[in-house]
């Protein structure tokens, strides 16, 4: 072979293995890059403040965010192929399995509070789970994240108690009764069953507040709350919707049980009790007057019931109050 052959012959196959190197670098810095990638990811995930998980078509778990692999106190090896089974209580993990399935099954993604008692501690977390799918769009598992939301949700408890409730007797208020009493209305009528409501009404309170102050005054509407509380049972709804207004609604009870009730309540509240909360110093006595209605096959809403329930109060208080009546 002439000698310019061989070395137009070494220089392409010197020209081929340098475009080898080359493609093989640019295959490398590639997946240097991504795997760079793919770390600051992760570090990303490690640094958010929620619990990041992922798990195949057979709800077990292939990746969790540092939180998540603390939480459980494990590494990503251990955490692979394992189930909440082995993390929370039994019924904890069957409502995970269960809404698992459910994004699984629908392919929709789903939120849901879950309450987790685990050691003694009681946490609830807010969990948005959604069904992932490969670049071909074949379901493959589904990313999960959690966050703890045990304040937000004690503070929207406590929230929720104070809009539904009456500060000075921890009653229901009137928001509230109407509430439970258009349910128990709705209920009454759909099954044919009785119920009963009765207005209650402090004598004359206005007397009270003059003779003795204001603080007294509050005092005496605690002592009413109370002493009504103590002669319900447990079905029945008491609540205080004014002033010197209570309204107590009775569920399965007929006008003559009403009636009954009233006439003890009446009685009860003239018998005089002491005030711990005023150093033991008698409270003034009082009556109250009563007003009492039962369900009829005519009512359109509640709202009949109890329009008769406060003409027969009025009818109490037009005899010459510390009575009962039924309309
Ligand atoms: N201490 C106190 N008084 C209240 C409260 N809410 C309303 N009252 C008072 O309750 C009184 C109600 O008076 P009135 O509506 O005239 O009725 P009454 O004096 O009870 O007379 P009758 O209902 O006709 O027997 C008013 O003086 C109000 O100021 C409260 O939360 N605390």
């Amino acid at each position: 072979m002439p000698i310019d052959n061989i070395v137009l012959l070494l220089i392409v196959l010197l020209g081929f293995i340098a475009l080898l190197i080359l493609v093989n670098l640019n295959v490398h810095r590639k997946a240097q890059t991504q795997k760079q990638q793919l770390n600051s990811y992760e570090q990303i995930l490690n640094q958010v403040g929620a619990y990041i998980y992922v798990k195949d078509i057979n709800c077990r778990y292939v990746y969790g965010n540092q939180l998540t692999l603390d939480y459980f106190g494990i590494n990503q090896e251990q955490l692979n192929g394992s189930t909440d089974n082995q993390y929370f209580p039994e019924v904890v993990a069957d409502i995970l399995l269960e809404n698992d399935r459910k994004v699984l099954a629908l392919q929709q993604k789903m939120s849901d509070d879950i309450m987790v008692d685990n050691n003694g501690h009681h946490n609830v977390y807010h969990e948005v789970k959604q069904p992932l799918f490969d670049k071909k769009g074949k379901l493959i598992g589904l990313i999960g994240v959690s966050t703890d939301i045990t304040e937000e949700f004690h503070l929207r408890s406590k929230l929720e108690q104070l809009a539904n409730s009456d500060p000075l007797t921890n009653l229901y208020n009137r928001r509230s009764f109407n509430a439970f009493s258009e349910h128990e209305f709705s209920r009454a009528m759909r099954y044919f069953g009785s119920l009963s409501l009765m207005i209650i009404d402090i004598d004359l309170f206005k007397n009270v507040n003059d003779t003795y102050g204001h603080l007294v005054g509050d005092e005496v509407i605690k002592r009413v709350a109370a002493v009504c509380d103590e002669h319900i049972r447990e079905a029945d709804i008491l609540a205080r919707i004014g002033g010197e207004e209570f309204a107590i609604l009775l569920p399965d009870t007929d006008i003559d049980s009403a009636f009954k009730l009233a006439e003890r309540l009446r009685l009860a509240q003239q018998i005089g009790t002491h005030s711990t909360m005023l150093n033991d110093e008698a409270l003034p006595g009082i009556t109250i007057s009563i007003g009492v209605a039962s369900i009829q096959l005519k009512d359109r809403s509640f709202a009949d019931m109890f329009a008769r329930a406060d003409k027969a109060l009025y009818s109490s208080k037009h005899v010459g109050r510390n009575s009962v009546n039924v309309a």
